[in-house]
């Protein structure tokens, strides 16, 4: 029975309060997990706890280190279908979907498990006969993550896996509405062997003070925040009193351009996974579609045709192929925008995929006419609305993505080799996907410039947001 396995996952002391989050088993009505709520003293004792656990952890070798993370990588791939129910009951998505988070949030923790093993330092050629030059890297020290509801496990992995590797310890405060498999994962660590005080996850009765909190406690020396970019922007002005080290990855607003010489096949599968992917909940989804007069009617025809195929419903349904929004508000504000843009002049295209009535459903929307001067061309949408703009030539479009604060990723689908050149660097973003719609991979570094933050996860720049370089200088030799 699913709820026994996944109750196996929490500590037992997470389930002893009333005043939790809890979730329920739509089968049966069974509680199936609960997460208490932590206050501030309960926090502040964490972070002690926590920073007098890191020296044992950062005096471990390296080898030690990448063992006990591949041992976390190993326990979650065998708990992987009920961290992904877990998922799907607290945030709706569809179980397919669900289960590719977990796969890509485990790929963080293998990766940094390898990464563990290449902190490397230097040895400079001196400028002087008598002296030697060398850096270390040495872990930042006591971390602090704060993390979002959209991806709720895979956000943690991209944190815990790099500081762990680089021999920090950290303290993680989930988002309020998905606190559940983000306790599964600190259960799962904490069986691979990381000390029960080095790694916690702690959901929050106050989860601004909680941030606060980290900001201000002068044992936090980093803050790695993945959310808006409104809130990241506090987060930011706080840490300052401390001059704490930050990666801040917030919000988007991708363009995805089509020209048209695309091949139009892969520009409507790559527009349907990027923009409607966890019912377009994501901070990489094209939230606006520049595509070129000459293909502009048959990708509309056809994104509208393939939209209207879309299987909206809870996610824990086999058949679900887009989910809910998070909640009430969310369907409320998204609601909003698609109504002012069709006051605004924007042409509601195709017919709608059918969407349960109860719920925080949005039924997924495909809007033409749109113009960059309308909001929902210049807000982060946040759901499943593909917004479409016309444009005549590369210049206009190119000029039109960049027309934004943010900075986190871009599309272009184009078959001409040097276009793809001149967009890739020419567009004012820290990601770009040329003819794929999906580009996340524990590989690259993911991140953003502008108001979309800055800091890298993935990749071997990952490691290096945990680390501090120092050189030393010898000299009398
Ligand atoms: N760039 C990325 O990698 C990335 C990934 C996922 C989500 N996001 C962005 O996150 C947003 C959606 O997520 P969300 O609604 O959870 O964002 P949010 O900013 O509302 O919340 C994010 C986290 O911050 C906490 N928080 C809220 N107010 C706070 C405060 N005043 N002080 C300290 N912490 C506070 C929340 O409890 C949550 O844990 C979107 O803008 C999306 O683009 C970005
Ligand atoms: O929502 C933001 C996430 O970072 C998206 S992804 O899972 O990394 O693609």
């Amino acid at each position: 029975m699913m709820a026994d396995s996944a109750l196996g996952l929490l500590r037992p002391d997470t389930l002893d309060s009333q005043d939790g989050i809890g979730v329920i088993n739509p089968a049966d009505g069974g509680l199936i997990a609960h997460a208490r709520l932590y206050d501030i003293g309960e926090i502040t004792a964490m972070i002690e706890a926590a920073d007098a656990a890191r020296h044992g952890w950062a005096a471990r070798t390296a080898k030690d280190r990448s063992d006990v993370l591949r041992a976390w990588y190993d326990l979650i791939v065998d708990h992987a279908e009920e961290l992904a129910l877990l998922m799907t009951l607290e945030s709706g998505k569809p179980l397919a979907e669900a289960r590719a988070e977990v796969k890509y949030g485990a790929a963080f923790i293998e990766w940094f498990s390898e990464e563990a093993r290449r902190a490397y330092g230097e040895v400079i050629p001196s400028f002087a006969t008598d002296k030697r030059v060398l850096t270390l890297r040495q872990p930042v020290g006591t971390c602090a993550a704060i993390t979002p509801w959209n991806f709720p496990l895979a956000m943690i992995t991209r944190k815990v896996a790099p500081a762990l590797a680089a021999g920090c310890s950290i303290i993680v405060k989930p988002a309020d509405a998905t606190p559940l498999s983000a306790l599964a994962l600190e259960t799962l660590a904490h069986r691979a062997g990381v000390p029960d005080t080095l790694f916690r996850v702690t959901p929050a009765r106050n989860s601004p003070a909680a941030g606060d909190l980290f900001c201000t406690h002068p044992l936090v020396r980093k803050i790695s925040f993945t959310g808006s970019t409104e809130v990241g922007k506090v987060i930011m002005a706080k840490a300052a009193g401390q001059v704490k080290r930050l990666s801040l990855e917030l919000g988007g607003n991708a363009p995805f351009i089509v020209f048209d010489d695309a091949d139009l096949d892969r520009a409507v599968a790559g527009a349907l996974a990027s923009r409607f992917r966890n019912a377009g909940q994501t901070c990489v989804c094209a939230n606006r579609f520049l595509v070129q007069a000459g293909i502009h009617d048959a990708f509309v025809e056809r994104l509208a045709a393939a939209v209207a195929q879309l299987r909206v419903d809870n996610g824990i349904n086999a058949s679900s192929t887009m989910g809910p929004l998070i909640d009430d508000r969310a369907v409320k504000r998204v609601s909003g925008l698609v109504a002012r843009a069709i006051e605004e002049g924007a042409v509601r295209v195709g017919g709608s995929a059918t969407a349960p009535e109860a719920g925080s459903f949005h039924a997924p929307v495909v809007l033409a006419g749109v113009t960059a001067e309308m909001a929902i061309a210049s807000q982060e949408i946040f759901g499943p609305v593909a917004p479409v703009l016309r444009f005549e030539d590369e210049a206009e479009a190119l000029r039109i993505a960049n027309d934004t604060p943010f900075g986190l990723a871009a599309y272009i689908f184009t078959t001409d080799a040097a276009r793809q050149w001149r967009m890739m660097e020419g567009l004012e973003y820290g990601m770009v996907g040329v003819n794929d719609g999906l580009i996340s991979t524990e590989v690259a570094p993911f991140g953003g410039v502008k108001e979309s933050g800055f800091g890298r996860e993935g990749s071997s720049h990952g490691l290096a947001d945990y680390m501090n370089v120092k050189y030393c200088l010898v000299g009398g030799l």
